[in-house]
């Protein structure tokens, strides 16, 4: 896999950073997640082909361990607010200095510098900030954000692993490695730079939930079907338009054209009349291989049976018959081969890691013995 042999240190943190280590593993780089100690059981359901290490940080002897660990690594990822890491002594400076090739990936909300930097926040703040938020939502209502997807994991997971990227490539030229200031607001904006740069050709100059993309367009939108699902509908172009309105079975002589803003209301009002007459299913056979690009909005449930991703396999099962997305994109000589195995317990591989790094047993038991890291051994079934 292209991230074989990349050995990562992931410090335990809320849903950006266990995403972006989730991303490197599923490529073949050997995620080591550094874990606190006494904690029941771990948050972090996006920890598939990692492994954990149970570490006390707020002792010497396991921001010694950590350093060690880190001398032997090609990548820290680290989710704590800003000057965190060096309170703790594992600042850049310390580490770089002891492994100069390290790519010390720093995940924030808002950057390592700024009035904000030490704050704490969650997606929805960092989507606020990025100017973003303020684009979300339907015509006369409220703001809304969309889960915790577009700062966390579109603007902080997926940026963070872009830079990782770019900075193992470029260390194959200079040898060194260098500091990520992953700010998820900065990420989130620079995601929606297309929103940014269309303002120019007027795609957004009406309110909020008015314009084409934002739910304001009758040919971009969702509608209820007549079992209380829905379908989806992006008829933009001219001629999938056509074959939209010939799949509800309309005649354009009786409709206004299709980009007058003012009848988009009355417009949205005839295919919601429309829709509502037949199933999901009735509809995705009607509008199946045709361009009318309307596709039925698909559960949970439903995504993996559904034709397409079941040809594909776009969605794996683990041994604990847990059902995921697979990563994405596919390489085609070296693809993902994600890991099926259950996800780590907390300090499960604590001791097979730190000899594994150098470490002697009489030490390792001598740091459990003192609480400074914790071995989680398999519970024995019965
Ligand atoms: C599932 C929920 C989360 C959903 C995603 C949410 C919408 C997000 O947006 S997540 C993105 C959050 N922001 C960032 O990641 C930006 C960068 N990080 C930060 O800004 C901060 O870390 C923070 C604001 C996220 C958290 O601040 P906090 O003060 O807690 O921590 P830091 O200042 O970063 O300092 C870390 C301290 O920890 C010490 N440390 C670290 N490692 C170790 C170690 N190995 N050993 C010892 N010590 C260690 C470090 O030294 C720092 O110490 P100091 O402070 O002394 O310097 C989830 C959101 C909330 C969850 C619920 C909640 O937590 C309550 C319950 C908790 C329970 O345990 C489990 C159930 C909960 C209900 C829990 C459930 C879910 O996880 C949540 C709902």
């Amino acid at each position: 896999m292209a991230l074989a042999g990349i050995r990562v240190i992931e410090l335990a943190g809320l849903a950006p950073a266990p995403f972006c280590g989730m991303m490197l593993a599923d490529f073949g780089a050997s995620v080591i997640r550094v874990d606190r100690t006494k904690v029941a059981m771990s948050l972090d359901n996006q920890a598939r082909g990692k492994r954990s290490v149970a570490l006390n940080l707020k002792t010497p002897e396991g921001v010694a361990i950590l350093r060690k660990l880190c001398v032997r690594s090609d990548v820290v990822l680290e989710p704590y607010r800003k000057g965190v890491m060096e309170k703790l002594g594992l600042g850049p400076e310390k580490l770089l200095k002891e492994n100069p090739r390290l790519i010390y990936a720093r995940l924030t909300g808002y950057g390592q510098s700024g009035p904000y930097a030490t704050a704490a926040g969650h997606d929805i703040n960092y989507i606020a900030m990025s100017g973003l938020l303020s684009r979300l939502g339907r015509h006369k209502d409220k703001p809304y954000a969309p889960l915790n997807l577009v700062a966390d994991f579109a603007g902080g997971s997926l940026t963070c692993a872009f830079g990782i990227v770019l900075a193992l490539l470029e260390r194959t030229r200079s040898g060194q490695g260098q500091i990520i200031d992953a700010s998820m607001v900065e990420g989130a904006a620079y995601m929606g730079s297309f929103v940014w740069k269309s303002r120019a050709i007027g795609m957004w100059e009406r309110g909020r939930g008015q314009n084409m993309l934002d739910g304001g367009a009758p040919f971009y939108d969702t509608y209820q079907t007549a079992d209380g699902k829905h379908m989806a509908v992006g008829a933009i172009e001219p001629q999938f338009y056509q074959q939209l309105l010939r799949g509800l079975g309309l005649d354009t002589a009786d409709l206004p054209p299709q980009m007058s803003f003012d009848h988009w209301p009355e417009l949205k009002r005839v295919f919601e009349g429309c829709f509502a007459t037949k199933t999901q299913a009735e509809w995705t056979d009607i509008f199946d291989g045709t361009d009318a690009c309307v596709t039925p909005v698909l559960s949970f449930d439903q995504v993996s049976s559904h034709p397409h991703n079941k040809e594909r396999g776009s969605f794996v099962t683990d041994c604990g018959e847990d059902e995921s997305p697979r990563p994405a994109p596919v390489l085609s000589r070296t693809p993902a081969d994600p890991c099926l195995a259950l996800d780590p317990r907390i300090g499960q591989h604590t001791c097979e890691v730190l000899e594994e790094y150098g470490f002697k047993s009489e030490d390792i038991d001598n740091f459990v013995a003192a609480g400074v890291i914790e071995r989680n051994v398999p519970v024995a079934k019965l």
